[in-house]
C-alpha cells in the first residue's frame, strides 16, 4: 500500500507484532510471511518504510508528546540542569539549539537524550561501559514514566521488527535476538526543532543535516508539522507525518551486515520554519555494544557495496570490522566533540 502524500510504502505489521507473543501453534504464519515479503521490498528500494497498527498505545504516544512540549517550553537555564556533560560517559541528557553538529555544521535542535535504564551495579556500567548508564529525567510531572515505558514498547517493536527483517532475508526469526540484539544498545532521543531564525553569521543549513543512522533500525515518531526527507535513486522526497504510523530506517550495521543488500539510506531535516516546534522521538534500536559485526552468509551478492563515494561521510561501512560500541563512539566523537572526552576517556 502506497500513501498519496508519500512514495514511501505503509506496512501493516499486525501480524508481526501478534506473532512476537503468540505461542508458536497460533502464530499466522502465512500473515506474517506476507509483512516480511513487504519489507524485503521496502528495504531492498528504499531503505526506508511506514509502519501501522504497531500496537503501542496512542495514549502513550500522547502523554510523551505533550511531556516533552512541557520540558522544552521551559527556560534554557532550567533545562541545562540536566545537560548531558553531567551525565559523562553515560551520555544522556539535554544539549541546547545547535549543541550537536553533522558534518561539522551546528543542527538547528535541541535534545533530550535518553537510553536503557541501567543502574550502577549493572554489569555493563560496572565495566565503565560507555554509553550505558542512567538517565537524566527532568522533573516534569508523569515523564520518567512514560519515557520508561514508551522505550519499554519501542524496544518491544523493535524485537518484533528486527524478527520481521530477519525473515525477509530467509533467516530464522531469532536471527538478529541470537547474535545482536538478546540485550540491545538502545538509544532513544526526543528533539525539538524550534522554529526561529538562525543569527546571522551562524552556519546552519538544516534541522538535521543529511547522515545515515550508526546501529540496525531506528523507530521514528514525529509530530504533524513535517520535515524529513529521504534520498532515493530518484532524488530527495518527503517522509511526511501520517498519523498512527511510525518510520522504519534501517543504519549502518544492516547495511554492513547484508553486504549492501539493505542500505541505510541517507536522510535529513528541513529547517523548521512552521511556526511551531516541531517535535521528533527517535528510537535506535541497535546491536549490543560488545557484537562482533559479521557479514551474514549465503544472501544475494550486491557488485557495487562499497558506496563511499556517495555517502554523506566518504565512509565505505563494508571495510569496518569490530564490535558495534567502536563504530557507534567512532560517530560520537564528531557529533558531540565537547563530549568526546566525556565519553572516551573518563
Ligand atoms: O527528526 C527527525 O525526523 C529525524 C532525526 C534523525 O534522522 C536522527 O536523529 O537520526
Ligand atoms: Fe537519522
Amino acid at each position: 500500500m502506497t500513501h498519496a502524500a508519500t512514495s514511501l510504502p505503509i506496512i501493516d505489521i499486525s501480524a508481526l507484532v501478534a506473532s512476537a507473543t503468540a505461542s508458536q501453534a497460533n502464530i499466522n504464519h502465512d500473515a506474517v510471511a506476507n509483512v516480511a515479503k513487504q519489507i524485503n521490498q521496502a528495504c531492498r528500494e528504499h531503505g526506508f518504510f511506514y509502519v501501522s497498527n504497531h500496537g503501542i498505545a496512542q495514549s502513550l504516544i500522547d502523554a510523551l508528546d505533550s511531556q516533552s512540549r512541557a520540558f522544552f517550553a521551559l527556560d534554557e537555564a532550567t533545562k541545562m540542569q540536566w545537560r548531558m556533560e553531567l551525565a559523562g560517559r553515560a551520555w544522556r541528557g539535554y544539549f541546547p539549539l545547535g549543541g550537536e553538529l553533522t558534518s561539522g555544521r551546528p543542527d538547528w535542535k535541541e535534545g533530550l537524550y535518553l537510553g536503557t535504564e541501567r543502574a550502577a551495579n549493572d554489569p555493563l556500567v560496572l565495566a565503565h561501559t560507555p554509553v550505558h548508564g542512567a538517565n537524566l529525567f527532568p522533573n516534569i510531572e508523569g515523564f520518567k514514566t512514560t519515557i520508561l515505558d514508551y522505550m519499554a514498547a519501542t524496544t518491544a517493536l523493535g524485537h518484533a521488527i528486527m524478527s520481521g527483517i530477519a525473515l525477509s532475508l530467509d533467516l530464522p526469526a531469532n536471527y538478529f535476538d541470537a547474535r545482536y540484539t538478546h540485550d540491545p544498545l538502545i538509544l532513544f532521543r526526543i528533539f525539538n526543532y524550534p522554529s526561529q531564525p538562525v543569527p546571522d553569521g551562524l552556519d546552519v543549513q538544516w534541522g538535521v543535516g543529511e547522515h545515515t543512522d550508526y546501529g540496525l533500525l531506528t523507530i521514528l515518531l514525529q509530530d504533524h508539522i513535517g520535515g524529513l526527507q529521504v534520498r532515493t535513486p530518484q532524488g530527495w522526497t518527503e517522509a511526511p507525518p501520517i498519523s498512527g504510523t511510525f518510520i522504519c530506517n534501517i543504519g549502518d550495521m544492516l547495511d554492513r551486515m547484508t553486504g549492501g543488500l539493505y542500505r541505510s539510506t541517507p536522510h535529513r531535516v528541513r529547517r523548521n520554519t512552521s511556526g511551531h516546534d516541531r517535535l521528533s522521538f527517535p528510537t535506535f534500536f541497535d546491536p549490543n555494544y560488545f557484537a562482533r559485526v559479521q557479514r551474514i552468509e549465503g544472501l544475494p551478492e550486491v557488485p557495487d557495496s562499497d558506496d563511499s563515494a556517495t555517502r554523506w561521510d566518504q565512509a565505505n561501512v563494508h571495510a569496518f570490522n569490530g564490535i558495534y560500541g567502536d563504530y557507534l563512539l567512532s560517530k560520537v566523537a564528531k557529533v558531540f566533540p565537547q563530549l568526546r572526552n566525556d565519553v572516551l576517556d573518563q
